[in-house]
């Protein structure tokens, strides 16, 4: 096994926190990622001028040095509790802890179909006044591998590919996808990205769980009990 397939499975962490705990550290820490994704939108739009940026700094570094009293070594990775709930927290898409990601809360059904409504604010601009493209393509990553993890068949994401059909405004988008077909390791996923004037862009995507949890898994089915 190579060093970097150890430290991946390093950081899938079976933590068994109860759901109480869990939900009192989202209750914790959600409105802290809130505030810092708010701040980013303000840094980015304010024009106050010169005394009220340092004295803006000088608040940010204080709160800054309280939060890094304790700090996880990092990154999050995803860690599952007591009941098997899964919190991905880290994720830059849809993390709860993590400001940049827009965040998306994804609508999972078994059937292998997954969807968000969500906002992008300023700080995802590419062209002026549009959603940057490689963001575009973050959101869609996300959601075709939500729809291949909901209908059991998840993966890393081996290839994906994007067809930019108009330009994708900021503000109130939709995104959706669906599994289109198995094949052997490979799940194939499609989907688009929507605003308020139709699909902005089309998505295909192939997911393959790696080879090193496929290993694993053939394992511990033929494992003698
Ligand atoms: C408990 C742990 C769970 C971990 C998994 C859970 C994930 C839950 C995700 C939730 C939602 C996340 C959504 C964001 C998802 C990302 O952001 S993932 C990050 C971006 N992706 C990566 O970094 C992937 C990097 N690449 C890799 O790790 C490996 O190349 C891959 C893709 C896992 C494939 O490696 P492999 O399993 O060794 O592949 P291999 O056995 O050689 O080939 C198997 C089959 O796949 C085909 N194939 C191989 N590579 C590719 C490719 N790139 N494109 C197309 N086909 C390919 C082969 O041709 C072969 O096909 P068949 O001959 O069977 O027809």
């Amino acid at each position: 096994m190579t060093d970097s397939i150890a430290h991946q499975q390093q950081l899938y962490v079976a933590d068994g926190l109860s759901d109480e705990e869990i939900a009192q550290q989202a209750d914790l820490y959600g409105p802290l990622t809130d505030s810092v994704r708010e701040l980013i939108e303000i840094a980015l739009l304010t024009e106050v001028d010169d005394p009220e940026v340092r004295a803006a700094m000088e608040h940010i570094e204080s709160a800054k040095q309280l939060l890094r009293k304790q700090m996880i070594p990092g990154p999050y990775g995803v860690r599952w509790g007591a009941s098997g709930q899964k919190r991905a927290w880290g994720n830059a898409a849809a993390g709860l802890r993590n400001a940049i990601a827009p965040p998306l809360v994804i609508d999972c059904d078994p059937d292998g179909r997954a969807s968000t409504d969500f906002h992008l604010g300023s700080a995802y601009e590419g062209p002026a006044g549009l959603t940057h493209g490689g963001v575009s393509a973050l959101v869609l990553d996300q959601v075709l591998g939500a729809a291949a993890e909901a209908g059991g068949a998840p993966g890393m994401t081996g290839t994906l590919t994007l067809r930019y059909r108009r330009p994708t405004p900021l503000g109130a988008l939709h995104a959706e996808a669906r599994i289109d077909r198995l094949e052997g390791v490979k799940t194939i996923v499609v989907g688009h990205l929507a605003g308020p004037d139709g699909v902005c862009v089309e998505a295909e995507g192939v997911f393959i769980l790696p080879r090193w949890v496929r290993d694993r898994n053939s394992a511990t089915v033929s494992d003698p009990v």
